[in-house]
């Protein structure tokens, strides 16, 4: 028989849950990274994680302007107000993010002046800038959002797990991402793409599960800086 389910009956269960059972492989791929998995079994080589910390400074510096811009998008196209308060609170957070990054570093002795941004990194802020445009569907962007923030908070969230090894210094880092207040926030914006998702015309459905695709390729890109391939 015919697995494929209708549109009807994907938008009862929400298209999240459809795509990530779809796209199993690399979503596991970019959120049980061997990066990730080093932190959590306490393997983590150190010189590996003060890389990942000033190349996510700069990703999260890229990472900022384009929330903004969901933002503005959510303020014009949104068909319910409280989405604008999820993407504020989102925004609030990368505030705290950066300002983290800058005491992080320095206990870590990373000089951030001086971090130069990996290739993996660049095109990464490249996609992103991409998705800045105002061409891009507020549908697009909003999920575009929740797949980031949702990879961060999935892969560290493993590394506080009963039972991981995460290293006590790297358990601020890892409870910043995993910690239950940022699993909300991004069921909070899962719900939101959702509903979006779920009375989008089809052909931006389908821009939506291309640039989903693309973020999950990018942060696997991305925790290949650190560990694995160079
Ligand atoms: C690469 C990357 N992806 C996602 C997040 C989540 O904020 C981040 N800080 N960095």
């Amino acid at each position: 028989m015919e697995g494929k389910k209708t549109r009807e009956e994907v938008e009862k269960s929400g298209m999240i849950d459809t795509w990530m059972k779809k796209h199993r492989l690399i979503y596991t791929g970019a959120t049980k990274h061997p990066f990730i998995l080093s932190i959590r079994d306490g393997t983590v080589d150190l010189e590996a994680f003060k890389t990942w910390l000033g190349q996510d400074y700069i990703f999260v510096r890229a990472f900022a302007p384009f929330v903004a811009t969901v933002l503005i998008k959510a303020w014009k196209e949104s068909d319910d107000c409280s989405d604008m308060e999820v993407i504020l609170s989102g925004m609030a957070s990368l505030n705290d993010e950066i300002a983290w990054f800058k005491s992080e570093s320095t206990m870590w002795g990373v000089q951030l002046s001086e971090v130069v941004p990996q290739k993996a990194n660049q095109d990464y802020c490249r996609f992103l800038e991409s998705l800045m445009s105002p061409d891009v569907e507020y549908t697009v962007a909003i999920t575009t959002f929740w797949a980031i923030e949702a990879v961060y908070q999935a892969s560290f969230a493993l590394c506080l797990e009963d039972g991981s090894k995460t290293p006590a210094e790297l358990r601020e880092t890892c409870r910043r991402w995993g910690n239950d207040g940022f699993g909300q926030y991004c069921n909070s914006l899962q719900k939101i793409a959702n509903r979006r998702l779920g009375k989008t015309p089809d052909d931006v459905l389908t821009k939506a599960e291309v640039t989903l695709l693309r973020v999950l390729e990018h942060e696997v890109e991305f925790w290949n800086m650190s560990h694995g391939a160079a």
